[in-house]
Formats: structure tokens, sequence, C-alpha cells
């Protein structure tokens, strides 16, 4: 059986929440937060490098290291960094005084962020924030150096924020498609660390039927030596709950849900329009049970925000200890996966017609934990509903040893959500309409390993990055890196597993009407002394 706290938790005010873009990257997520329509918390860029501070669209701005490093940036040395944020420690300071909650977001890789990031991390923390870094790590082609100078970032992040969530670059080939520049790759990062921290804000800031607080994201993220799991889903017309769930699973990066197989904890949290049904949530959490595992303490949350019209969203944070991660469960080509995917309509039809006999239904039957599934294809996976965005992050990252789970021992029986009949209006507006819905963007994987390593030196030519720091989606793509494509370009997800032994004979495709298909009795089309009319492959065998 699975059970959830729904008890009221204490939110925190918007002006409480904070999100720093520091450096290049760091101030490039967050222009995008802010282009996404982010609201509940205030906005601050922070940087060497002048002119990349001048074109943020953030609200406040704080340049570090004015004499130091004179409005350039870091060059790349994250010493200056470091030193650039001491010379300016009051101001950022007087910036994050108050703060309930800090997001931190930063490349690592480059000299301003890896070098600022942890004395910025320490500065909130001492102010007495709950701080939360989003970095992302440098793609492996852009060199050791970078790599080294990221993990000794991450290292120090590690232990001095409440949560860190790593975003592997390397997955971001998995979210563009394959003849895509950098400059997409990035941006598309963005979009996923713009969307998670929206779930985020809106998790502890948005008022809810059913409220998430600090405490319950602390509870969720903070183990110790764990990585932290996070998906979000929205999605609208008539299977939405179904399609906002699967889009948060369904990410490349949360490894198709199965990494919750192992999950101790998992937050959940759903929020919709005022049409909104307990009928919805159910069905949803059903769906979730599937993945996670019976034993699982799952945090609750629920609101209702009329701007979210017919979307519904889903948002997941878990952590998993690092002795439960697989080192392949990494590799997209090794994923484990459910086998049943949760769409599966013979699943929705049941779940369906028990909630429509109005009777909550007993979870304990469909919460076995999926077995993997070597020959699992996303393909098969791909939702009928129509779903409207699948921007789904998956980040993780080892979290600060402190706050160990809590027990589940005043858990409430989750059949007592029935005492709440209706979220919203509910069965009043059960003649759903099939919402208008936006295309799930095709994934495909950017590039060939092979290739990359060809890349490097001419990566490494951009030294500080400075084109990426303006990287603008409109702009042409750069050169050096438009021709980075795999030999397959199938996407890896798609690709079909590959197995021992001998491929079984494909059956003859018969044609009706004799050799020429429906061209049968036409007058004959040669060329060369070949009938084209006739498929090649039966021309070869008259041959
Ligand atoms: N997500 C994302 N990552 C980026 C972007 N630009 C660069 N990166 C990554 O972030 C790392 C650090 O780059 P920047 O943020 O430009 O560097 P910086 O911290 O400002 O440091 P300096 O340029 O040396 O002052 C790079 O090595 C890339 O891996 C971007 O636009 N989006």
């Amino acid at each position: 059986m699975i059970s959830y706290e729904r008890d009221p938790q204490q939110t925190i005010p918007e002006s409480s929440v904070k999100i720093i873009g520091l450096g290049g990257a760091g101030g490039n997520m967050l222009d995008r937060a802010a282009l996404d329509g982010m609201t509940g918390a205030e906005m601050l860029c922070v940087n060497t490098d002048m002119r990349t501070l001048a074109s943020s669209v953030a609200g406040d701005k704080i340049q570090i290291g004015r004499n130091l490093t004179k409005g350039l940036g870091a060059g790349g040395d994250p010493e200056l960094g470091l030193k650039a944020a001491q010379e300016s420690e009051q101001e950022i300071r007087d910036a994050l005084r108050d703060r309930k909650m800090v997001f931190l977001c930063v490349g690592l890789g480059g000299g301003t962020g890896s070098g600022a990031a942890p004395l910025i991390c320490r500065i909130a923390r001492e102010e007495g924030a709950f701080v939360v870094v989003f970095a992302t790590m440098p793609f492996s082609f852009e060199g050791a150096r970078r790599r080294d100078q990221a993990e000794t970032a991450l290292n120090e992040l590690a232990v001095l924020s409440n949560a860190l969530v790593t975003f592997d670059n390397g997955r971001m080939g998995e979210l563009v498609l394959a003849k895509q520049g950098i400059h997409e790759a990035f941006a598309a990062a963005d979009r996923m660390i713009s969307e998670s921290i929206k779930a985020v804000t809106r998790l502890v800031v948005r008022p809810g039927l059913i409220n998430v607080g600090l405490d319950d994201l602390m509870t969720a993220l903070n183990t110790t030596r764990s990585r932290c799991l996070f998906g979000s889903g929205i999605a609208t017309g008539e299977n939405r709950s179904q399609a906002a769930l699967e889009n948060s699973l369904t990410s490349p990066l949360l490894d198709k849900g199965s990494l919750l197989g192992d999950a101790t904890t998992v937050l959940v949290h759903i929020c919709g329009g005022e049409s909104l049904t307990l009928y919805e949530v159910e069905l949803l959490m059903q769906g979730l049970a599937k993945h996670v595992p019976s034993t699982a303490h799952i945090l609750f949350g629920a609101a209702v925000d009329p701007s979210m019209g017919d979307s519904l969203s889903v948002t997941l944070v878990s952590a998993l200890p690092e002795n439960k991660l697989n080192p392949e469960s990494q590799s997209v080509s090794e994923q484990k996966c459910p086998t049943e995917p949760v769409s599966q309509s013979d699943e929705e039809k049941a779940v369906a017609a028990a909630v429509a006999a109005a009777s909550l239904i007993d979870t304990s039957e469909d919460e076995e934990i999926m077995e993997p599934s070597e020959g699992f294809s996303p393909a098969e996976e791909e939702p009928e509903a129509e779903v409207e965005m699948s921007e789904d992050p998956f980040f993780a990252a080892p979290i600060k040893p402190s706050n160990p789970f809590a027990e589940a021992d005043d858990e409430e029986d989750y059949d007592e959500a029935a005492d709440v009949p209706v979220i919203g209006d509910v069965f009043e507006k059960e003649e759903k309409e099939v919402a208008s819905v936006e295309p799930v963007e095709e994934l495909e994987p950017v590039s060939d390993p092979s290739q990359e390593t060809e890349e490097v030196a001419e990566f490494e030519a951009l030294d500080d990055l400075e084109d990426l720091n303006g990287a603008d989606e409109s702009a042409p793509q750069d050169e050096v890196f438009s021709g980075m494509e795999p030999i397959n370009e199938e996407p890896i997800s798609q690709m079909p597993p590959k197995r021992p032994g001998k491929t079984p004979a494909q059956p003859e495709l018969e044609l009706d009407g004799g050799p020429k298909g429906k061209f049968e009795g036409e007058s004959p089309n040669f060329h060369e002394g070949e009938d084209l009319d006739i498929p090649p492959f039966l021309r070869k065998r008259r041959r």
C-alpha cells in the first residue's frame, strides 16, 4: 500500500526566494528562466564579465572583481573567479540577506563560476538560506583542465550546499537533433534547468490545497551520499494526468523512471487549473506506484492554480543512495526500464473503470516494481495522449550528508484521499475536450564520440567561451560545432537492443496481383533492360 502525508506545510513568501545566475552559463540559464515567464522569485546575475552582465535580463546585477578583472571575464581561471568574489563579498552578502531559499545556477569548468560558486554558496548559507545549486559539468571534449576545475568546484559545493543538482552535459546530446550545434545543446540544457527551477519554486512558494514545504523538500533531497533525481512534466488533453506523469518519467534524463525503483522517499507535486480533479490525482498516483517501491515514503502536494488553464503538471523529486546507483544506469543504451509503460491502455481502462465505479482502489496489486527490460524501446512508450511538452529534467548529484530520511510513522493511508471527493470543480467538468497540443520534440543524439574528439582542438581555441556566453538561439550556429553528427543518426534510445544469436528470417513481402503489384497489367516501364515497375528485390532475385 502506498501511503503519503497530507499535513499542511509552511510555504515561503515569494520575496524570500532568490535565483542567482553566476558566470556566463549561469547568466544564460537565468535569462532562459526569465524568458520562460519565471515568477515567484527575484533574479540576480553575478559575473566578472561586464559585457555579459549588461545583456542579462535579471533585475539585480553584481559585477564581481571590478578592480581585479577590470570588467573582463576570469579567463578560465577559478582562482581569479574566487578572488573576484572575495573582492565583492559584502555586496553579495547584502543581496542575499534574509533570503529563505537561494537557487544558484552555474556552469562549472570556467573561471568565474567554478571559482566564485563555493564562496557564494557559503555566504548564502551563512545568511540562513536553504541553497539548491544547479550546476552543469563541461562536455568531455572541452578538455581535462575544465573537467578537473569543474570537479574541484563540485566537491566543494557538495559540502556547502543543501542540495546539489548536477546536469550531465554528456546527456545534453540527447536533447537536441544530431545536426544541431553546441548552442542548441546549451539552450536545451538551459530550458531544462529553467523548467526545474520553476517547478521547485512552485513547490515551495505557491500555496496549495496540500502544501509541500521546505522541510519536505529537504527530506526528499537530503540523505547520506545520495544523488538527486528530478523530473517534471506537463500535459493537456483528455489523459493529461497520465501524459504529465509520462512526461516526467520518459525523459532520457530520468532513465525512463527506472531509477525511482530504488527510491526510498519521493516528493510528488501536482498542479492544475480549476478543473483539476481527484480522479486525475488518483490516476497519476496509481501510475507512479508502478515506478516506486511499495515501501517508499511518498510526500504529496497538490495545488490549484487558475493560470494553469487546461494544463496539469507533475513534479517528482527524489534522492537515491549512491550504493543503489548502478554506473551502467548512466548509459542510455543500457537503461533499466519498466516493462509496462504507464500509458498502457488496458491499465488505463482498468483504473478508469474502477474510479468511475466510485470505489477507491487498493493499489497494493499495482505496486510491484517493474523489472528492468533490456529490450525496451522508448518508441513503445510514446504516450498515446497528445501532450504539450516533454522537457523533463533529470539531474543527479551527491548531496550533503545530513538529514537522513524521515520515518514514515505518521503516514496516512492513501485511501483517505477518498475523504476529499473533489479538487476544484470535479465531475461537472467531466466533458473534457482534447485540448490543442504542441508536438513533442524529437530527441536525437547530438554527436558521435569519435567525432567529438576531432572538435576538441577547435573548442579549446575558444578558451573563455566568449561566443557561448552571448549564445543566442536565433543566432547562426557556430561552424565549429555544426558538423557534430553521429555516424548513425538514429536516436540511441530508439535503436533496437543488440541481442546475441541469429536474427530470425524476415517474412517476404507479398504483392497483390503478381510481381508488379498495383502496376500489374500496365505497360512496362523499361530502363536499361529492366522493368522498373517490378520491385528491386524481385528483380535482383531473378538475375
Ligand atoms: N547550460 C549552459 N552551459 C554553458 C553555456 N555556456 C557555457 N556553458 C558551460 O559552462 C562552462 C563554463 O562556462 P562559462 O560560464 O562561460 O564560464 P565562466 O564561469 O563565466 O568563467 P570565465 O568565462 O572564465 O569568466 C563551460 O565550460 C560550458 O561547459 C550556456 O550557455 N549554457
